[in-house]
């Protein structure tokens, strides 16, 4: 069933063989981590490159030209991982992970090495980091935290031209409502291609609505 899915994922994204090769490597570390650690939904794994590749991959073709990007909540790599071994042909291409857990930070940066992916893995709380990673073209995060939550921690890059990525699920339009109290923002609103009931929220021009 995964070959299937891999030929179309793969396909469909216009991957080189060596990238093809690399987004391997991250398929089998993930399932061989995942005896160890349980890095994503044990139920996702036999559709891990719908689920997780092409989910994460989307998002290189909102920003065709973005080579700065930093993945809050990285997890497992998902989006960050599987876009820095996407864009790791391109010049300049580079992605910051940031993840409190140490263990899946020691799978981030063990399967980087492996996949030779151009990422920097920094191992703490989205707060502590965040001030160190202005500047970036983009900002993303991927089932981490509601929409609010997550314009709080990205104010300060969202507010000097920062784009923001948020995947988001079939609760988009709620998190929005509950984000539209707190904050004033310019969206899009991008249907996911692995998910009919999905969102992209993509945020721009980022202000406090006291401010
Ligand atoms: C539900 S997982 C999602 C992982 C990945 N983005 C995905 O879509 O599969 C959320 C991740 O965020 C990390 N996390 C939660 N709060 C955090 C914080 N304040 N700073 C850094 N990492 C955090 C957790 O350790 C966890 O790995």
């Amino acid at each position: 069933m995964t070959s299937g899915q891999r030929a179309r994922v793969l396909a469909a994204h216009n991957v080189s063989r060596e990238t093809a090769s690399a987004l391997d490597i991250y398929v089998e570390q993930l399932a061989r981590w995942q005896n160890v650690k349980n890095l994503v939904g044990p139920a996702t794994l036999s559709e891990v490159w719908h689920r997780h590749v092409a989910d994460a991959l989307q998002l290189l073709s909102l920003a065709p030209t973005a080579n700065s990007w930093v993945d809050l909540g990285s997890g497992a790599g998902i989006p960050g991982l599987i876009l820095a071994i996407a864009g790791r042909e391109r010049q300049d291409f580079h992605v910051a992970l940031v993840e409190s857990n140490a263990r899946k930070c020691a799978f981030l940066t063990e399967t980087a090495r492996l996949t030779r992916a151009p990422v920097t893995v920094h191992n703490g709380r989205i707060e502590a980091v965040i001030g160190k990673l202005a500047g970036a073209d983009i900002v993303c995060a991927r089932a981490l935290a509601p929409l609010t939550q997550l314009l709080s921690w990205t104010e300060p890059l969202l507010k000097s031209g920062t784009v923001g990525l948020f995947p988001k699920g079939r609760d988009a339009a709620v998190e929005l409502t509950d984000a539209d109290r707190e904050w004033t923002f310019a969206r899009d609103l991008i249907p996911s291609r692995t998910d009919s009931q999905a969102r992209i929220v993509r945020v721009t021009s980022l202000s406090r609505v006291d401010s």
